[in-house]
């Protein structure tokens, strides 16, 4: 795929999207187009990636207790969605060699929760898909399928997750499998060894596959406003072509990744603005922000602003690229629960819990917890005692 594609594709694409997505098109009143940029409700979806993302960049290796010990307990703090593992090549990123047994385990003993949860898997190719999918296969039972029509992990009318349920219990699953694409070629060529158009040819695979499994699928585009190899200039229109690319062949979210955490304020709004012109959706769309510059809030507050009502995060900002020189956790899942909630915003997170979650792992693997708030309300629990 050249870089620059000849603008009628792009429009090709675009109406395709609108049409896919039943979109408002440029013809429609301005008053639609502005609901885009309007909160639908107050609940924003905070995505826990700790147990992947958090933990891959890892030199020692993690027990696989400690990494079930870490969903067990995100699993009961409110949080609906988990990523929990990695499909990948066990040489590329030893730390998630394990992912299988992950994967198994939480099939076969669902961890106790508030709501059901959907716990996702990196997957860059067939192979890392039918590695997952024969794991399931064993299982056919134990985890719920997706149907575009019904998503009970969705929070309901009121915006908010489930809180009927006193107790946690142990609901059946939802598996889904992550892709994931970068918005340049020397990032794509690191971290997949391959280029953006091959790449782009496995995941059509790995989704078309997922799909036919029943499988929700996220589809990250990494380094969207910054790359460790080419500097700040990531072309916003590049990164909504290829999230266009992803959403044409049945990606059920984009995933836009801050990797180098180089993404500032004015770039956040003008990427969300190239991937609204391209006609994806602010419902379709997740941010990624590492806190690597200490911006991940304030682009946060741009993309809440925009509209943008799902964020991952990761527990006592676990984190890095291993991809990535220099990149630092992930924004921390309790920071931006703080972040939210202080807005009057609901997330569904007990941010005591997440906090006790977050002190927990970092002892575990001998780091700092690099939560502030983590860090802040530990130390008032203690004083309070
Ligand atoms: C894509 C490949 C496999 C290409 O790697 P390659 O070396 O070009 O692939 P290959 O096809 O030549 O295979 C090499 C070996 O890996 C095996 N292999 C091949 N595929 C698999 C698989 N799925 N699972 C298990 N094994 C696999 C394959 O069988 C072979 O084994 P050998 O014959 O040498 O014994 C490799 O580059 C890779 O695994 N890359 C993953 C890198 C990665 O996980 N990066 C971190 C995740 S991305 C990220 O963190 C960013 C994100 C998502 O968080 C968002 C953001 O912040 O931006």
């Amino acid at each position: 795929m050249s870089l620059l594609r000849p603008v009628l594709r792009r429009c090709h694409t675009n109406l395709r999207i609108r049409h896919l997505r039943g979109l408002a098109t440029a013809a429609e009143p301005a008053a639609n187009h502005n609901h885009q940029h309007q909160a639908t409700n107050n609940f924003v979806k905070v995505v826990e990636v700790g147990p992947r993302d958090g933990l891959q960049n890892e030199k020692k290796i993690i027990p696989l207790t400690t990494k079930i010990e870490l969903i067990e307990r995100l699993s009961k703090t409110g949080l609906t969605d988990i990523e929990a593992g990695s499909f990948v090549s066990p040489k590329w990123v030893p730390q998630m060699a394990d992912s299988n047994e992950i994967l198994e385990y939480i099939l076969k003993y669902p961890p106790n929760s508030l709501n059901p949860i959907a716990y996702s898997f990196l997957a860059p190719n067939s192979r890392g898909l039918d590695n997952a999918v024969s794991i399931l296969r064993a299982h056919p039972t134990s985890y719920q399928t997706f149907s575009p029509q019904s998503t009970p992990y969705e929070p309901d009318e009121s915006g908010i997750p489930n809180e009927s349920a006193a107790e946690p219990t142990s609901n059946p699953p939802f598996i889904e499998m992550s892709v994931f694409a970068a918005a340049t070629e020397s990032f794509s060529e690191k971290n997949l060894n391959c280029n953006i158009a091959t790449s782009l040819e496995r995941f059509r695979e790995v989704i078309t596959g997922a799909k036919a499994h029943g499988l929700r699928v996220r589809a990250y585009i990494s380094v969207v406003l910054g790359c460790p190899f080419e500097g700040y200039d990531v072309d916003p229109r590049k990164v909504a072509e290829i999230a266009c690319d992803l959403m044409e062949m049945g990606a059920d979210e984009i995933d836009l990744g801050d990797t180098t955490g180089m993404g500032t304020a004015p770039r956040t709004a003008a990427l969300l603005n190239a991937m609204q012109a391209a006609g994806i959706r602010n419902e379709d769309i997740t941010m990624h922000f590492h806190d690597t510059y200490g911006q991940a809030l304030v682009n946060s507050a741009v993309s809440l602003e925009h509209g943008i009502r799902r964020f991952d995060a990761s527990v006592g900002g676990l984190g890095g690229c291993p991809y990535s020189p220099g990149a630092t956790g992930n924004v921390s899942t309790e920071d931006l629960v703080y972040f939210f909630e202080s807005l009057g915003m609901e997330t569904g997170v007990d941010l005591d819990t997440l906090c006790e979650v977050g002190e927990w792992i970092n002892g575990e693997i001998g780091k700092g917890n690099d939560s502030s708030v983590g860090k802040a309300l530990m130390a008032k629990r203690k004083l309070e005692r």
